[in-house]
């Protein structure tokens, strides 16, 4: 059987490379090294015009919205706190119009890090512009645990508490409509949100890219090959 085909979204920023020196679509080589693990066949989608999404969406089998630059807080009607970064417009009105595609369309989803914080403003939630005191919130690549909450989707995937990866100094503050937390960290940060109905759309806070557990993906993939047969 033909492997599913995982669209992954990329930044858009300055790059020098041999004698380059410009605008690049970048992707940590992590992500496609994740995918691969995971079962699956990589798609790097850099920023399009959001009247794109719709067709790329159906092209692949799953979407993974990888991590990045804050969410520009206008998004989800905030005024911007000074400790938030400089906004990525382009990509978010691209990953926004991807996430709404998919979520219409029923194709699997992974947000990871920036892509969680992404799915849940899609769904009309609010981040919060910047924690004190987490792990991996003051610029350093951190490990703590997360603990599963019994029932969901992430729960089926990871049962027990797990250590993870994690880099991140914003957080989920309101959930979206429909969105359910499904892990938490230790000081209550909400550390994945799914979808409350039958839907494979899961976001992590975490960096599942950076650590050896290829479970998420895994699970990603097979609902990408069931998907796939769907349609
Ligand atoms: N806000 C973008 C994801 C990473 C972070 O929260 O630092």
């Amino acid at each position: 059987m033909t492997k599913p085909l995982i669209g992954v979204t990329t930044y858009l920023d300055r790059a020098r490379w041999g004698v380059w020196d410009m605008p690049a679509a970048l992707l940590a080589a992590r992500y496609p090294r994740y995918v691969r693990e995971g079962g699956g066949l990589v798609a790097m989608l850099p920023p399009d015009g959001p009247g794109a999404a719709a067709a790329v969406v159906a092209r692949v089998d799953a979407l993974v919205v990888a991590g990045g630059a804050d969410v520009e807080p206008v998004r989800y009607g905030a005024e911007p706190d000074p400790r938030t970064g400089p906004p990525a417009r382009e990509r978010d009105d691209w990953e926004l119009a991807l996430i709404d595609a998919a979520l219409a369309s029923g194709t699997p989803l992974l947000g990871v890090c920036r892509g969680m914080q992404l799915l849940n403003v899609a769904l009309g939630g609010t981040l919060t512009q910047h924690l004190d005191g987490h792990v991996g919130a003051e610029g350093v690549m951190g490990l703590h645990p997360v603990k599963p909450v019994p029932g969901t989707l992430y729960a089926s995937l990871v049962p027990e508490q797990a250590e993870v990866p994690t880099y991140h100094h914003q957080a989920v503050d309101r959930l979206g409509a429909g969105l359910v937390a499904s892990a938490y960290a230790e000081d209550g940060t909400v550390e994945a949100v799914e979808l409350d109905e039958p839907a494979w759309a899961l976001g992590v806070q975490w960096h599942p890219e950076m650590g050896e557990d290829f479970r998420i993906v895994r699970g990603l993939v097979r609902a990408a090959a069931e998907a796939a047969v769907r349609r």
